[in-house]
């Protein structure tokens, strides 16, 4: 059995995908409104409609009635994580929590496995992430990603536990380079967006991609991370995704962006908060990262895009 605490796009995702492999699943929502309406209907329609949940999926309000030891899946917002372990850390206690979310926190500068060991020290930390939109995974799609857990015997369980026909899981132990990349990512689709938004062109948006990935790099290096981590699904791969394609929110956000157009703030859109927590996390560390300093001054307006651009492409000549 697995559960899944959230039943945002991506939580309903995962928990359809593992109950049509044949898991039991328990999938909670923290409102019982949303709960009743998903055990009457068989569909999410709030977060992801079209998809019917499979008959293996339960959906559950309390997390106290998920069994001792069962993993479960957080797949909440980077920013709503910490309130959501304080509320729920006696009945999270005690087995692997995976984390699903893709950020680093504001008011921390910390990843979510950090965060849950903070929180929750009884629990083994892990991470899900990697290049996969919600829509794809609930459709049967292919799809791959890593599962970063620090104990390795830990990470083969979860990997085993976590592939279903059409998740296929890679595994690591360096969660500090699956985390990074996929909060970096989504702050280089923010800008990838505002480029094309603005009608700047691919090779621009190609330029911004490889520039962007040297700065999860290094940042990513600089925390300890393993260079191979951030070439494979986590980083490279999350990134040619994101910055790529109309189905990604933080990209459209950008094209909002670049297109001076107003966006639905009720959409989960990671990379703005995060695009903070990393530019304060660089300054501290003395890292050059002018990619997520522009994205951050254009979210808070004292840069437009072209300034942006006038401003990344008069920087000082140097070696690749
Ligand atoms: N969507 C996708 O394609 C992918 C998403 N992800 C990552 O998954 C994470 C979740 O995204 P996604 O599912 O798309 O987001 P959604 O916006 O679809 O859903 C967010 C979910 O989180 C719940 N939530 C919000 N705040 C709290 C809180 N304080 N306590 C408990 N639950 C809360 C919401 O509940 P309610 O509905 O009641 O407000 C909702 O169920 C993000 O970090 C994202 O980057 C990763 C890969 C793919
Ligand atoms: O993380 C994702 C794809 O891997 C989803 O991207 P968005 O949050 O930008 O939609």
């Amino acid at each position: 059995m697995i559960a899944v605490a959230g039943s945002g796009a991506f939580g309903t995702a995962l928990a359809i995908s593992l109950a049509a492999n044949g898991q039991a699943v328990q999938l909670w929502a923290r409102d019982p409104d949303h709960a009743e309406e998903m055990r009457r209907t068989r569909e999410n329609a709030r977060r992801l409609p079209g998809v019917a949940l499979p008959d293996a999926l339960q959906i559950i309000t309390e997390l106290e009635t998920i069994p001792a030891e069962i993993p479960v899946l957080l797949s909440v917002p980077m920013q709503r994580l910490r309130d959501m372990l304080v509320l729920h850390k006696l009945a999270l206690g005690g087995r692997p929590l995976v984390a699903c979310c893709k950020g680093v926190e504001l008011s921390t500068g910390l990843g979510p496995t950090a965060i849950i060991e903070e929180l929750i020290p009884s629990a083994m930390p892990a991470m899900l992430t990697g290049p996969s939109f919600a829509a794809d995974i609930a459709r049967g799609l292919p799809t791959a990603l890593t599962l970063a857990c620090h104990d390795r015997a830990a990470g083969r369980a979860l990997q085993q536990a976590l592939s279903t026909h059409n998740l296929r899981i890679y595994r690591t132990t360096d969660t500090i380079g699956a985390e990074l990349g996929g909060a970096v990512k989504n702050v280089i689709a923010i800008a990838s967006g505002a480029v094309m938004g603005a009608g700047l062109g691919e090779s621009a948006r190609a330029a911004l991609m490889t520039r962007g990935f040297a700065e999860m790099q290094r940042m990513a290096l600089a925390l300890g991370a393993q260079p191979e981590t951030l070439s494979g699904l986590s980083g490279f791969g999350d990134l040619a995704l994101t910055c790529t394609s109309d189905q990604s929110r933080n990209y459209r956000f950008g094209q909002s962006l670049g297109r001076g157009e107003s966006f639905d703030a009720s959409i989960t859109v990671e990379g703005a908060a995060t695009s903070r927590a990393v530019l304060e996390r660089a300054r501290e560390m003395k890292i050059d990262m002018p990619i997520t300093e522009a994205v951050v001054a254009m979210l808070d307006g004292t840069l437009q895009l072209r300034q942006a651009m006038e401003m990344l492409l008069s920087r000082p000549l140097k070696e690749e």
